[in-house]
């Protein structure tokens, strides 16, 4: 199935480096010194039986868990240690296995949230910045209280909140536009006015990564994005994953249907235990006995 996948649109040069991780929940050893480099514009597969590691990975990467030991490496900046809105400033993005979007807001404000965590002026503060101001006419007709160095000082101060909040107003309308741009590429557009809760689990799951991409990421970790959909949703996911990467984001994918990973990723890295037990183009770990083997939980070398 490796024919699948589009040309290698990898640079080269490395996104994202784990460095011999290590990561002990008590006696549970989650992740034991794993090494892989992500490399800028490639779509890596992160695979592996249940509890192999994969989310741990994710979770590491995202500034959810620090490593016991070792480092992870992003832009040549390290993560380990920073706070999440940090990392996601640095231009790392997920989503999750379990959804976890806004149920109450819609699906516009979802993707709005996700961009306000991106903006050095936060859009939804502006939203709440406009009834504020809305709610201080009096300070525009009594100007002219206080003779004039009054008349000059609240004029001052009206000029910096029109302005301010004019800036805001362009902020929050790209925003949109933005937001709206986003809906329409995941293919959730005619949604955008209705509750999240609303949406079918698909349209959610699309939304979700609407959501992350809003934060202008380098990278995007989707952590089985096609769980629970049936084959056509499998194969435009599929065709989704390719055109965000198309558009310059890396992506990192974890996910247990073994058609989609071999007919989107250019690489793929396996976790079993924690450990990488493999790494190499989809027809290379394809054909790997440690991979079938703990596939098929039967020693490798009775593979
Ligand atoms: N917060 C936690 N506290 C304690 N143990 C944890 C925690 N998170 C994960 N683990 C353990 O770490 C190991 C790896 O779990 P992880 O969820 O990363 O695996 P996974 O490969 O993502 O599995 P799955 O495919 O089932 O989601 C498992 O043994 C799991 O029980």
């Amino acid at each position: 199935m490796a024919e699948l996948n589009t040309t290698t649109r990898a640079t080269g040069e490395p996104l994202l480096e784990v460095d011999n991780v290590t990561l002990r929940f008590g006696g549970v050893v989650a992740l034991d010194s794993v090494n892989f480099t992500l490399y800028r514009g490639e779509i890596l597969g992160l695979i592996g039986p249940n509890g192999a590691g994969k989310t741990t990975c994710f979770n590491a990467m995202t500034g959810v868990f620090r490593p016991t030991s070792g480092e992870i490496r992003f832009d040549g900046e390290r993560v380990s240690g920073r706070k999440r809105y940090e990392i996601t400033r640095m231009g790392i993005a997920r989503t999750f296995q379990n959804i976890r979007l806004f149920p109450e807001m819609t699906a516009l404000e979802n993707v709005l949230v996700g961009a306000d965590a991106r903006h050095r002026t936060s859009v939804v503060g502006a939203l709440f910045r406009l009834y504020r101001v809305a709610a201080k006419p009096h300070e525009l007709t009594e100007v002219t209280a206080g003779g004039l160095p009054g008349m000059v000082q609240r004029l001052r101060r009206a000029g910096q909140r029109i302005f301010g909040l004019s800036r805001h107003v362009l902020e929050e309308r790209a925003a949109r536009e933005k937001a709206e741009g986003l809906l329409r590429f995941v293919g959730v557009e005619r949604r955008r006015n209705e509750l999240a809760r609303n949406l079918s689990y698909g349209e959610q799951r699309r939304l979700e990564i609407a959501r992350a991409l809003a934060t202008e990421p380098k990278l995007l970790c989707l952590d089985e994005p096609a769980a629970g959909f049936n084959p056509a949703e499998k194969g435009q996911l599929l065709q989704l994953i390719r055109q965000i990467r198309d558009t310059g984001v890396t992506v990192l994918l974890i996910e247990h249907d073994m058609r989609l990973v071999m007919g989107v990723t250019d690489r793929i890295v396996v976790l079993e235990f924690g450990k990488k037990i493999a790494e190499g183009s989809p027809a290379e770990v394809r054909d790997d006995p440690k991979v079938i083997a703990a596939y098929l939980g039967v020693p490798a070398d009775a593979a």
